[in-house]
């Protein structure tokens, strides 16, 4: 007979039907530094996150978003508020709730003198998923992430991309109900980004909760069901990627020219009564949010018969990139 590895049954949490798989209600967390002054680096900050979907935080560096991660799964309990994951308080009940959550975190820490499966092999172990299904659980997460064929090698020798991959696969070897993807794609090239993406959004299709935190406008688009941009600690807006976009309204008239210099000259011709921007060859004149925007196009194109041969035209809608700035500003924040 074998001897039983597996962990005793949990009693599961319960979660109420409608109820959020986690929750920060009217959150502070105040770091206590020795020989400085504390630092307030979360401020009243409230988020839900509903189930089988992917939220996505946003925030400009150091606004907070690895604090929030660490927040909810417990690595760090609140100075104030009420922070609730699959049922229970993260901070008094971290050790039940590891066995339900799961963290990509930034850095890989992976083993690299271990190859790509013995690091797995070690965190299966470790988190006490049982032998028998360890090997077949394995190869479907290398499968998933398409490490198959590099199992076998030392991750020392993998690339950023595979070392990224390879720490998904990880975080997904327990079946996790909730995932923390702390910036999953940094700085890995646009093949393993998909293939990052494919999975996200098949684990939400699987029912499972994800939370990723990102710094590009375009995975939060791409992922989010939700999406939550912070700031300085403080959430500034939440919503879906669409109903962030409808917030600022800033459709463009983009007009392309030959030169940088074409663009300059072709300016002045639209200065009168429009808000106009040169920028490398292209103007950009702003569209005003009552305008019939077929009308308007016309018009700014009359006023610019003349000048400079125009390339072409396009008319854009606002991207999460222009919400972003418009809630956060400009300025760097070290
Ligand atoms: N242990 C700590 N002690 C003191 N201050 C801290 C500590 N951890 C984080 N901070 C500060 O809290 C703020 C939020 O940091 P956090 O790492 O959560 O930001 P982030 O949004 O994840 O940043 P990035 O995009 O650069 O990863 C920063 O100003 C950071 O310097």
């Amino acid at each position: 007979m074998t001897t039983a590895t597996t962990p005793s049954p949990e009693p599961a949490a319960t979660l109420a039907s409608g109820a959020p798989v986690a929750e920060l209600e009217h959150v502070d967390l105040v770091f206590k530094r020795r020989g400085a002054e504390p630092f307030q680096a979360i401020t009243d900050l409230s988020l839900r996150i509903e189930p089988g979907t992917v939220f996505c935080l946003l925030g400009p560096n150091g606004s907070g978003k690895t604090t929030v991660i660490n927040l909810l799964s417990g690595l760090l309990g609140p100075t104030d508020g009420r922070v609730r994951v699959l049922g229970m308080d993260p901070s008094r009940e971290r050790s039940r709730l590891l066995r339900r959550i799961a963290l990509a975190p930034q850095e890989t820490a992976l083993y690299a003198d271990l190859t790509g499966r013995e690091n797995l092999e070690f965190h299966a172990a470790y988190y006490g998923v049982p032998r028998a299904s360890a090997r077949r659980r394995i190869d479907t997460v290398l499968e998933l992430v398409s490490l198959t064929e590099r199992a076998g090698h030392r991750v020392g020798t993998f690339s950023g991309g595979m070392q990224r991959r390879l720490t998904l696969a990880r975080a997904l070897l327990t079946e996790p109900d909730l995932l923390f993807l702390d910036e999953p794609t940094l700085g890995v090239d646009v093949q393993s980004r998909e293939s990052i993406w494919d999975r996200v959004r098949g684990l939400a299709a699987e029912g499972r909760s994800v939370l990723l935190t990102t710094n590009y406008m375009e995975e939060a688009e791409r992922l989010g069901q939700r999406v939550c941009i912070i700031d300085r600690g403080r959430r500034v807006v939440t919503g879906t990627p669409d109903e962030l976009k409808a917030l600022t309204r800033r459709r463009r008239l983009e007009l392309t020219y030959a030169s940088a210099e074409a663009a300059e000259a072709a300016e002045p011709l639209l200065r009168d009564g429009y808000q106009v921007g040169a920028h490398a060859h292209q103007l950009l004149v702003e569209v005003p949010e009552d305008a019939d925007h077929v009308a308007f196009v016309r018009s700014a194109l009359d006023r610019l018969d003349g000048g400079p041969t125009l390339v072409g035209f396009r008319f854009s809608e606002p991207g999460l990139q222009d919400v972003f700035l418009h809630f956060t500003g400009r300025d760097l924040r070290d």
